[in-house]
């Protein structure tokens, strides 16, 4: 551990529950452990983190890196990475994530961790918003604990689409669009998760929930929809949430276990990339002790990359 490194990392809170920026670091395959250990430490409290001016990062860098804080996923169960197989384009050009959701959610392993670095960014708009999924759970009042404590849900990459996202907003559904749609949805996955997950490092319950959500167990889809409606609004409530303007060179990390996230697609038809590494994690589990299954598809390939 070196002095030095204690000394130049520098944690600036942006929010009462969500968001800090972290300053006097240059990210990289070199860093050391104490640094990488205050890095994970503050995600952990903080649920994501940002780091300004790190230009000097290709896809090689960006990987080195995020293999210090966990083991890579390939880029995504049914959409192939580009250049490296971990490696997931984030795109305008064929897809906007303009509404909320947890990461690849819709199989058992829930990816933990996601490092993203801004490649090329519009003129305006474009930036990203999260949500701290653990706030949300511990502001609810106690009858509703109890009710979301025992409450399951199936999550699907075939989640219903045109119900989360504003077509008109992103410009209606134009071919390229449809076609990385039909690349998403050309395995389906369906997994039964716990609404409220118990997190693996902190041990804090956490609403798991987002827009691959299908229906809750038991419930009609009428009962469902309003449920998950009531559930979504205490997560992205705005005193939950960050939003990120982003600049060149800059890098987030999300703890995908705690978070939901929702790219605002305000930048009309001026290109937007960046490029995500994901981080495997593990099948969630109840306040009671139950793990998640999977119903439909099988998603070893995704978990671990060699
Ligand atoms: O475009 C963004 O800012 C985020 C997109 C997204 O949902 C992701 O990278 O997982
Ligand atoms: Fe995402």
């Amino acid at each position: 551990m070196t002095v030095q490194a204690e000394v130049a990392a520098r944690v600036v809170r942006l929010g009462e529950h969500t968001g800090a920026r972290i300053d006097g670091v240059r990210l990289g395959g070199d860093l050391d452990a104490a640094t990488v250990a205050r890095i994970r430490a503050a995600l952990l409290t903080h649920k994501v983190i940002f780091f300004r001016g790190q230009q000097h990062l290709d896809d090689t860098g960006q990987l080195a890196f995020a293999s210090l804080l966990g083991t890579p996923t390939l880029a995504h169960p049914t959409v192939p990475g580009q250049g490296n197989a971990a490696v997931l384009p984030i795109d305008s050009d064929y897809s906007k994530a303009n509404s909320w959701h947890t990461d690849v959610t819709f199989v058992d392993r829930v990816p933990a961790i996601s490092v993203l670095r801004a490649v090329r960014l519009p003129p305006y708009g474009g930036d990203t918003t999260w949500a701290n999924t653990v706030a949300a759970y511990d502001k609810l009042p106690e009858p509703l604990k109890a009710l979301v404590d025992r409450l399951w849900a199936v999550h699907s990459n075939a989640y219903d689409y045109a119900a989360s996202v504003d077509e008109a907003r992103i410009g209606g559904v134009d071919v390229k669009f449809q076609s990385y749609r039909d690349t998403f949805e050309s395995t389906v996955y369906e997994t039964e998760h716990p609404v409220v997950r118990v997190h693996p490092e902190t041990g804090e319950r956490a609403l798991l929930l987002g827009h691959f959500v299908k229906r809750l167990v038991g419930l009609t889809s009428g009962e469902s929809q309003a449920l998950f409606q009531l559930l979504q609004q205490r997560v992205t409530q705005l005193e939950n949430t960050v939003r990120w303007h982003w600049r060149e060179g800059d890098v987030a990390i999300w703890d995908n276990r705690a978070t939901q996230h929702y790219a605002i697609a305000d930048y009309e038809d001026n290109p937007r990339r960046l490029h995500r590494i994901t981080l495997a994690g593990d099948v969630p589990v109840s306040v009671d002790g139950t793990r998640s299954t999977t119903r439909i598809g099988d998603a070893s390939h995704y978990s671990a990359l060699a």
